[in-house]
């Protein structure tokens, strides 16, 4: 069983529903935290919080980023991956379920488990990667 912490940006709460749900479905048999930033360019330093304090073996980011009217949307789809593959590059086990969509529709139908359950999907490259490094280390 490992420890895994699920950080969520919870900018649209009926899109993280469905992307916590699909990940925490994924991770069942495994300890499972599940931790609340505001958004996705919050992830990667949560995520690199909760490295320092030891406590977890892999992590899963969920959020959703939906474009607006202005460059804002490549600012925080863009440097929120960029961060967390900083981390990852760094060993942490990491999968990314954050979305970057151009509309709801786009995001509902990759948040919803019964759909592309990109939240499972998540939740499933982040035991692969803590498999690898067990593997590897
Ligand atoms: N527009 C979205 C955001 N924006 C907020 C930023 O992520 C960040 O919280 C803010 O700039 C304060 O540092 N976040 C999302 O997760 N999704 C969006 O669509
Ligand atoms: C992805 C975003 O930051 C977006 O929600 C912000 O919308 P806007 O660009 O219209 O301010």
């Amino acid at each position: 069983m490992a420890r895994i912490l699920i950080v969520e940006a919870r900018f649209y709460d009926h899109l993280n529903d469905m992307l916590v749900a699909g990940a925490r479905a994924a991770l069942a048999g495994h300890d499972v935290d599940v931790v609340t930033v505001p958004g996705a360019l919050e992830v990667p330093g949560a995520i690199a919080l909760a490295v320092e304090s030891g406590r977890y073996d892999a992590y899963v980011a969920i959020g959703v980023v939906i474009r607006g009217e202005t460059y804002h949307f490549e600012i925080v789809a863009n440097e929120s991956a960029r961060g967390i593959m900083a981390l990852t590059m760094d060993g942490v086990a990491i999968g990314n379920g954050i979305l970057t969509t151009e509309n709801e529709a786009q995001a509902i139908a990759r948040a919803d488990p019964a759909q592309l359950d990109k939240g499972g999907g998540a939740a499933k490259a982040a035991l692969a990667m803590l498999e690898l490094a067990q593997r590897l280390g």
